[in-house]
């Protein structure tokens, strides 16, 4: 295993499989827990956009109306040196800018990237980037991987858990009696303990063959861990293709948490797993009751999985971002994924 990767990107084996490090901060906020109480304006959540377990995040806030309650901020898709003015520094990651600012260089030198409308600068301390959030939360040098989602507490200065699987699970409990909550009686948990049960086995297979399973085939560094990777890629999404054919959500009879784990790695795959993680035995279109489900949610639940599909940010992240998988920056004309999502679905008629 590679040590001290500064990135997704390097964590790979000595076969080149890519070994995903587990995340850092795993907190909560809870009336009950003796730091992170639940508090309105108190905590803040630093993404990306284009990152899909940043747009989770931003989907559980945005369904359970915590807009008025907690703040965000979103990086420029493309990645930039963290310490520019550190020749011995070699590492690339998330930056912030305003609309306003001037395009961001790509990391090979090639290109030109303006932030686009979806991004939003740090409120509290004007941080410059990802890095320096994790700096004033345990010091410089302490942190190998500077990853985004961030759910961060003013108050103390820390970093409050940067998991998103446990994030949206923080925002589904956590805020219910905060004043100022739009939604504080929406449950996402599954309901039964059967759909429990069912919910954590269908998350554990997508989350490692489906959601990670594009980076481990995109990211793999031997032909070997990458055919390992997509053979078992595509033969879970033909088995997610089945389990959507007899239930129109994931976990149950409404939106549950799973659907908000797995909407965003759905939703980029035409656009970019397809071709930039070479995902290219099938296209999502090619699987009518993924589609079906993708067009559902993003139509159905628009505040939640439409508004936080920044497509900009998404196609520009992954094609500037990595100078060893794409030098020059090019980004691919794409196929409008967007414009294929508002078209009809048969969701509402089937189920
Ligand atoms: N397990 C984390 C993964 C977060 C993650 O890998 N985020 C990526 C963005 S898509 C990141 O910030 N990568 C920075 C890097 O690899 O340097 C979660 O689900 O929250």
């Amino acid at each position: 295993m590679a040590t001290n990767s500064q990135s997704t990107l390097d964590e790979v084996d000595k076969d080149g499989n890519v070994k995903r490090t587990e995340s850092t901060f795993r907190g909560t906020v809870s009336s009950s827990d003796p730091v992170h109480k639940p508090e309105a304006g108190r905590y803040h959540l630093y993404v990306c956009n284009a990152c899909p377990w940043s747009q989770r995040a931003l989907i559980a806030r945005a369904l359970k109306g915590l807009e008025g309650v907690i703040g965000v901020s979103a990086t420029h898709p493309t990645w930039q040196k963290t310490l520019p003015d550190d020749d011995n520094d070699h590492h690339y990651g998330w930056a912030f800018a305003s609309p306003d600012d001037p395009p961001f260089v790509p990391p090979g030198g090639y290109g030109s990237v303006p932030s686009g409308p979806g991004a939003i600068p740090d409120p509290l301390h004007s941080f410059k980037t990802v890095r320096q959030i994790y700096d004033m939360a345990v010091g410089p040098g302490k942190m190998s991987k500077y990853t985004v989602p961030i759910l961060w507490d003013e108050k103390t200065k820390k970093v409050v858990n940067n998991e998103s699987s446990e994030i949206i699970q923080i925002f589904n409990t956590a805020f219910n009696d905060v004043e100022g909550v739009g939604n504080p009686g929406l449950d996402l948990a599954p309901q039964t303990d059967q759909e429990r049960a069912w919910a954590e086995e269908v998350d554990d297979w997508l989350y490692n063959e489906v959601c990670n399973g594009v980076y481990r085939s995109g990211f793999a560094k031997t032909q070997g861990a990458y055919d390992v990777a997509v053979t078992s890629l595509f033969a879970h999404l033909d088995k997610l293709e089945q389990v959507l054919s007899t239930r129109r959500y994931l976990a149950g009879d409404r939106v549950t948490l799973s659907d908000v784990r797995v909407f965003p790695s759905l939703v980029r795959f035409d656009e970019v797993y397809n071709v930039y993680f070479k995902c290219n035995k099938k296209r999502l279109v090619d699987y009518p009751n993924i589609l079906n489900y993708v067009r559902d949610l993003y139509q159905s639940y628009p505040e939640g999985f439409a508004s936080t599909t920044d497509m900009d940010h998404i196609r520009k992240h992954y094609y500037t971002s990595h100078a060893a998988l794409n030098t020059y920056a090019i980004v691919p004309v794409g196929p409008n994924f967007l414009k294929t999502l508002t078209e009809p679905h048969d969701r509402d008629r089937t189920f």
